[in-house]
Parts: structure tokens; sequence; C-alpha cells
């Protein structure tokens, strides 16, 4: 039987969320530590566990067919490989940061610098374009101790909370790009596991969806319903039931998880009642 090869992160901050996203797709994996490759019980589906740096070259030999990885990594060393899926977990930029005494006016003070980093073809390209030149230093990791020990005068790297940054006197000063962990798709991909890779994006955008919703159960008043429906936007149009107390019903809706807390407020004014706001397994449109 054909099997899909995905490589997710062996270890770091993307192992846990990849087997994570497959598990609530229903596909389990026999995950025995130290494993370099596990199959899926259910699913016809071999596991790669990779270092995230290493999964570009796999994607692009076609030792894999598709991948989990940072979308930072793809557009430092993988421009060539597509994306099938963003997948709304680590969240990241790549920004240029500085030290905080550094007098920053724009991107031409990085003429001449030493700029140490991970990313040296993100830094050059961003550079190249604004008509910059900088001298890079390319080390692998603990980055942002680079300019105190003066190896550096700036550096580029990875920023979340900005709390690395912040602990070793930094500022962040240029926003790069972006990130999230994306599905990758090799450009070698037999139709056969293409098939299958529409099998698991079929998967993974319902569980996506899921994750972004709540449903939402509430008692409201017959004469108040129009106002607590104009509040309620669902999937196509909210249920109403009727309660066994008469004069009143029972909505059900789907709601925008974000959304739910602006409307709340409104919903209770407007006669809503025993509101229950439940998490949502999947969401097939
Ligand atoms: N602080 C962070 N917040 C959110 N996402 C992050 C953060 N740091 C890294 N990431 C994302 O997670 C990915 C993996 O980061 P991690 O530090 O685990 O691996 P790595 O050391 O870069 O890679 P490798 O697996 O090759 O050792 C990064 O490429 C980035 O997309
Ligand atoms: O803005 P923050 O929330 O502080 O996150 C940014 C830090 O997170 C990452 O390091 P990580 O913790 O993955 O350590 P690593 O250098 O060992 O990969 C990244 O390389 C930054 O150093
Ligand atoms: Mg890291």
């Amino acid at each position: 039987m054909t099997k899909i090869r995905i490589a997710i992160q062996k270890s770091g901050r993307l192992n846990e969320d990849s087997l994570q996203i497959l598990k609530d797709c229903g596909i389990s994996i026999d995950n025995g530590k130290d494993q370099l490759k596990a199959s899926s019980r259910n699913f016809p589906m071999e596991v790669f566990y990779l270092r995230n740096g290493d999964i570009p070259q796999y994607l692009r030999d076609g030792v894999v067919d598709i991948a989990i990885i940072g979308e930072n990594v793809l557009i430092e060393k993988g421009e060539d490989i597509s994306i099938a899926e963003k997948l709304g977990f680590s969240k990241c930029k790549v920004s240029l940061a500085v030290p905080k005494s550094f007098k920053y006016n724009s991107v031409k003070d990085f003429e001449g610098k030493r700029i140490a980093t991970s990313y040296p073809n993100t830094v050059i390209n961003y550079l190249k374009d604004k008509g910059v030149n900088a001298d890079l230093h390319i080390i692998s990791g603990s980055v942002e101790i680079a300019p105190n020990i003066g190896l550096a005068d700036a550096i580029c790297d990875i920023v979340s909370s900005g709390s690395t940054l912040f602990k070793n006197n930094l500022k962040e000063v240029e926003v790069m790009l972006t990130s999230e962990a994306v599905l990758a798709v090799s450009p070698k991909i037999s139709e056969e596991r293409r098939e299958l890779l529409k099998k698991l994006q079929f998967r993974i955008q319902s569980v996506l969806r899921a994750r972004g919703s709540k449903y939402v159960l509430l008692n409201a008043p017959n004469d108040k319903l129009d106002m607590v429906l104009k509040l309620l936007p669902g999937m196509r149009s909210p249920t109403v039931l009727p309660l066994a107390e008469e004069g009143w019903s029972s909505v059900h809706t789907v709601i925008n998880k974000d959304k739910f807390w602006d409307v709340i407020d409104e919903l209770k004014q407007a006669g809503a009642e025993g509101i229950l706001v439940c998490p949502i397994e999947k969401m097939v449109l």
C-alpha cells in the first residue's frame, strides 16, 4: 500500500503541536521516543522525525512528500517548495535587532555593520532589496548574545514575545517577515500520494476551522429573540428550538471564538440566559 511520508520536527518547538494536529485529524501514530520513523495505524502515513533545518532538503530530494515546518525556514532555505496549508501555530517574526543604546534611524544604519544570524539568506535578500551591504556572521544558536560579547553590532533572529531581546538589552528595529507552522509539499510528490495529501488537507481544514470556532447555546424569551438573533451570526443561520417552558426558546449557533467575548454583554442585555460555550472538534463545511 502507498503511504504518504511526512516529516515533522524530532524535538523542539514544533514537535508537540505537529503531533497534536495529526492526532486531531484522527491519525494515530505509534510514537516511541527516539524513533526516527513511525507508521500510522489508521492512515496510510509514515512519519519521519527530523531536524527542522534539514527538512527543506529532504523535501527537495523527494525523500519525504510533505512536512510540518516553520515558514521562516522555507523562506531561508526552500523558496522552491510550496505551501499547502498554514497551520496557525508557532507564530513568530524574523527581525533585525540592535543594542538598546544604538540610535537607530533607518535600515541604512546597517551599512557596513556586523550582523550575527542563523538566517543569512533572509538577511542578505532583505538588505539587498534596500541597497544595504552588511557583514554577516553565521551562527547556529544563542544569536542574541552576539552583540554583548563583541561578535557583532546587530542580530537577526526569531522574535516572539520579545523577552529574549529584552534580556539581552536589544531592541527590534526591522521586522523582515512573519511566520507560522505550515504544511509544505515536495516538488517530487507522486500523483498517488497527492491524493493522500488531499485527504489529509480536508481533515486539517476541518480541524483548523473547529479550533477557531465555538458552539454557543442559550435561552431567550420569545419576545426578545429578534434582538438576540441579530447579535449571532451562524454557519448558515442560528437554530431556534422551543423550550418546554412556554414563551422561551433555545438558540444554538457557531461563532468565531475571538468574537464571542465581544457580544456576550450585548447578548445578556438583549435577554439571553443560561449561555453555554462549547468547543467544536471538527467542522466540515
Ligand atoms: N519563540 C518562538 N515562538 C514561536 N515560534 C518559534 C519560536 N522560536 C522558534 N519558533 C518556530 O519554531 C521553529 C522551530 O524552532 P526550534 O527552536 O524548535 O528549532 P530549531 O532549533 O530552529 O531547529 P532544528 O529542529 O533544526 O534544531 C522555528 O523555525 C520557528 O518557525
Ligand atoms: O521573543 P521570544 O519569545 O523570547 O522568543 C525568541 C527566542 O525563541 C527562539 O529560541 P528558542 O527558545 O527556540 O531557543 P534555541 O535558540 O535553543 O532554539 C529564538 O531563537 C529566540 O531566541
Ligand atoms: Mg529555537
